[in-house]
């Protein structure tokens, strides 16, 4: 009985010891902190869903108003929250070379998809993917597809005019807008969404982002304990749609292969590339993984911040009245003239400071290094994470006076505050901050208003 209670009272202790043993991190480097709890650090509230990670941080935000920075833990592991705007830059930019690692990977076994995201990548190989895309969405070849991006609106027209006075619901259409963008784009696909929702592709799309308990877990554990997801093998993405997807893309290359067809989208840059050399430069796989970035890093984000603009133009008639006026005074949108639309744009951002779709951004410190602010100095070891808490900073009154009311005035001709991060920031920043999102959301915009 004895041995029992010891061997138990042991391993109690050593979980203690272990939870515990780097508790004062901040503490011993004099760094005002916020005291963690037993096991889950700082984020009790996020873990057990009390709040969304952008109110987490914004309580970690207004610990320590005069502050700079403020550390915390998030479980066992401690993070530098980033308050001031000279520190975030020196880590999202200066320092660079000390920061380059997001939080999150996805094991290329498990995730083959997912393995591709610059997202999902560390180092070397995040180096060689943010090249592949940033080369594959210059302006010249965006600019290229945007002919297939106004058939989708031509679709889209469609479906408002025969949907009449009906009430839409709004996240579906523009899921459905985005999804038969990326569809017509990126793989050449007329995925239709709009005349047949129930299409397996767009099945298929909806069940990449469905948001289970499980995923949940697995997104925890992945940037908890990375290690776990590879030994177990556990995947992000259903592994059906995964193979749905590679299955997709290998026909099409096929089919253009054998019958000489030809067309302006992505997946026929690679199928160029491959032509140009002896042996083929990307494989079937590779193909379907490079194209999946947009469905991965794209759908989402665009869909939710259109739906947040449709929301907010609703409940603010005489915001869209006004782009209606610049419509009537600028003309027809198209790509050349897209940037003069310029309350549009201040429509979309003050929705992007609103509801950012990046709550907070995180980098992982590869090298130790010491940031400073002030008298104050931050000696960071490797390993330890440093977060911009951009949900926080975009409502904090000293920057954005009101901060809760909608007023596009803000963004109106003006350039944004240094503090504003809808798109991250530094040389991670979002790949498709310009090209992609922005200018065919802006065309979507004009034909709803
Ligand atoms: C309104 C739409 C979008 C928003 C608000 C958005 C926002 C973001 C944010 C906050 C990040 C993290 C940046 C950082 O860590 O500093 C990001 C990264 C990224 N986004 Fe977007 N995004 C949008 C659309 C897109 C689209 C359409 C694409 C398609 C190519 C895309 C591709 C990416 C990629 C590849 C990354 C990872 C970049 C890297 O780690 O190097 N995004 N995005």
């Amino acid at each position: 009985m004895w041995d029992i209670i010891i061997t138990l009272l042991c391993i109690f202790i050593s979980i203690y010891l272990w939870v515990t043993w780097n508790y004062d991190y901040w503490k011993k480097r004099g760094i005002p902190y916020i005291e963690p709890t037993f096991f889950f650090g700082n984020i009790k509230d996020l873990i057990l869903m009390r709040k969304h990670l952008g109110e987490v941080y914004a309580d970690f935000y207004w610990k320590y108003p005069d502050e700079p920075a403020v550390g915390v833990f998030k479980m066992l592991w401690p993070q530098l929250v980033l308050r001031d705007i000279d520190l975030i830059k020196a880590a999202f930019i200066k320092e660079f070379s000390s920061f380059h690692d997001n939080e999150f990977q996805a094991d290329p076994g498990n995730d083959p998809l997912l393995a591709y995201s610059p997202f999902m990548t560390k180092g070397e190989r995040w180096k060689a993917l943010r090249t592949f895309h940033s080369h594959n969405q210059s302006s010249g070849k965006i600019k290229g597809m945007f002919p297939l991006m106004l058939e989708v609106c031509q679709d889209m027209s469609q479906f408002l005019k025969e949907k009449g006075g009906q009430p839409i619901e709004t996240k579906e259409m523009c899921g459905q807008y985005t999804t038969d963008v990326v569809s017509s784009c990126i793989f050449g696909l007329k995925s239709n969404s709009f005349q047949d929702p129930d299409n397996e592709f767009r099945k298929k799309v909806l069940k990449l982002f469905e948001r289970t308990w499980m995923f949940n877990i697995i997104f925890m554990l992945n940037s908890l304990f990375p290690i776990i997801n590879k030994i177990f093998r556990i995947s992000f993405l259903p592994k059906d749609v995964s193979k749905f997807f590679i299955k997709v893309v290998s026909d099409f290359c096929d089919y253009r292969i054998k019958n000489k067809v030809r067309r302006n989208d992505f997946l026929q840059q690679m199928l160029d590339e491959n032509e140009k050399s002896d042996v083929p430069v990307y494989s079937h796989q590779d193909m379907a993984s490079h194209s999946m970035t947009f469905f991965l890093d794209g759908y989402e984000t665009s869909s939710t911040m259109m739906a947040y603009v449709l929301y907010l133009l609703s409940i603010h008639p005489e915001h869209q009245e006004r782009i209606r006026d610049e419509i009537n005074e600028e003309g027809v949108i198209d790509y050349e003239n897209v940037h003069k639309f310029k309350y549009l744009e201040a429509v979309i951002n003050e929705t992007m400071r609103l509801y950012p779709v990046g709550l907070a951004i995180t980098r992982v410190c590869t090298k130790d290094i010491t940031l400073s602010a002030g008298d104050r100095k931050y000696p960071l070891t490797k390993g330890v994470i440093v977060a911009i808490p951009t949900f926080a900073l975009h409502k904090d009154p000293a920057i954005y006076p009101d901060p809760e009311v909608f007023d596009p005035n803000r963004f109106y001709e003006k350039q944004p505050p240094p503090q504003f991060f809808p798109f991250g920031m530094g040389p991670r920043t979002c790949l498709g901050k310009l090209i992609i999102s922005v200018k065919y959301s802006k065309y979507f915009y004009v034909q709803c208003c």
